[in-house]
């Protein structure tokens, strides 16, 4: 297995030839596009059951309830948003702006960045796209570790500046992420001795992330496209700013998809599958997709942070005992990406060490979930 995270795709190169039309001139969905119910398992539309339907939390961080909180979205949904969680107005405008700039650059231009099929950073497909028929009308890019090189590609010019504001961003992020970890665990009865890596004063110093920017352009025939197809984060957690266009929905059981709406100033936290692991299954991680729309354009900025490459992830051994055996075996994230890549939405059930013996569906087998 490699040991850097960049590394982790060598063994599972995205060999798809990167070369999405110009979308804007687009008056009809191409058939490449156009996805049926065949070439997407979940139910298709957001769901319509029961007479109310539920949201996601909200979570004002200053509340100081909000521990209880977030252990409860986490345990009930995987997903919430968060509201003053101190990151500032202006550095969202600053990134959003950027991620505008990027997408809006010539398709020549933005292939100049393109990320290579074994790498992690650079424009592209989503790296899922190889498990589907259809492409996604979605454009993206990842950036793991400095972009200085690619961004002198896009941007000649300017580029010191998009550099300086993913850099803030970053720096931010890494700091709520921490935080975000202390809520969730916390809620856990989990503390610093229990988490090594968190490091000598638990801010998750050596922690790694990518930040991934996508783009869903308008599009003709929303209905029968797919932004990003439904899946899991392969992360501890994702914090995820959407600018003021909906798409995001997440699976309910029971329920089917539910929109999260973009609250102003308002950030959305996703349990990723790693925080699923180290909690012993307690909090699932959270099957999400994005959809488009006729009219406008959406961009969504996701925040995917993970444990330092060394850091093997097992269930945490305070949620243990007798009759809570340990349900995944550890791995590193440089593995778990590595799985992913192989397995898709079948990579948690494939790191599993054993079934429980009075569940007929793994819960943790998104490919099982129920709705209706
Ligand atoms: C660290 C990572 C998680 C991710 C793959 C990546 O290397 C960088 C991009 C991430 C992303 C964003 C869009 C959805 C997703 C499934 C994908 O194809 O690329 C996630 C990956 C993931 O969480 O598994
Ligand atoms: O655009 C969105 O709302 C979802 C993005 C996402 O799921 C991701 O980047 O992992
Ligand atoms: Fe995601």
């Amino acid at each position: 297995m490699p040991a850097r995270l960049s590394d982790a795709f060598k063994s599972h190169p995205l060999n798809l030839q990167l070369k999405h039309p110009d979308f804007s001139s687009l008056q009809e969905l191409p058939d490449s596009y156009a996805w049926s119910q065949n070439d997407d398992q979940y139910p298709s539309s957001p769901g319509s059951f029961g007479a109310e339907q539920d949201s996601v939390p909200v979570i004002d961080l200053s509340d100081p309830n909000a521990l209880k909180l977030t252990g409860h979205a986490c345990r009930t949904w995987g997903v919430f948003q968060v509201t003053n969680h101190g990151i500032p107005s202006k550095l969202l405008d600053n990134i959003e702006s950027a991620g505008r700039s990027l997408f809006s650059l010539p398709v020549q231009q933005k292939l100049k960045a393109a990320r290579s099929p074994d790498g992690i950073s650079g424009y592209g497909f989503a790296r899922i796209s190889s498990f589907f028929q259809k492409l996604m009308w979605s454009e993206g890019f990842t950036i793991f570790g400095s972009p200085l090189d690619h961004f002198r590609q896009l941007w000649p010019q300017d580029y010191n500046k998009f550099c300086n504001i993913i850099e803030e961003y970053e720096k931010e992020m890494k700091r709520l992420a921490g935080r975000l970890m202390w809520l969730m665990l916390g809620s856990l009865g989990i503390s610093m001795e229990d988490v090594k890596w968190a490091g000598p004063k638990g801010d998750f110093r050596d922690a790694s992330a990518a930040l991934q920017l996508n783009s869903y352009p308008a599009c003709p025939d929303p209905d029968r496209a797919m932004g990003l197809a439904a899946h899991t984060d392969s992360t501890l957690l994702t914090i995820l700013y959407q600018n003021n266009t909906s798409g995001l929905q997440v699976l309910r059981e029971g329920t089917g998809w539910v929109t999260v709406p973009p609250l102003p100033g308002a950030l959305v936290v996703n349990v990723g599958d790693l925080i699923h692991i180290l909690s012993n299954g307690l909090y699932p991680s959270v099957l999400h997709r994005a959809v488009v729309n006729r009219s406008r354009h959406r961009l969504s900025i996701a925040y995917l942070y993970g444990p330092p490459d060394s850091v093997q992830i097992s269930p945490l051994s305070k949620l243990l005992g007798p009759s809570q055996p340990p349900l995944y075996r550890p791995i590193t994230w440089n593995e778990y990406l590595g799985t992913k890549a192989k397995h898709f939405n079948k990579a948690l059930s494939s790191v599993r060490l054993c079934a429980p013996l009075n569940a007929l569906v793994d819960v943790s087998d998104h490919n099982s979930v129920k709705v209706g």
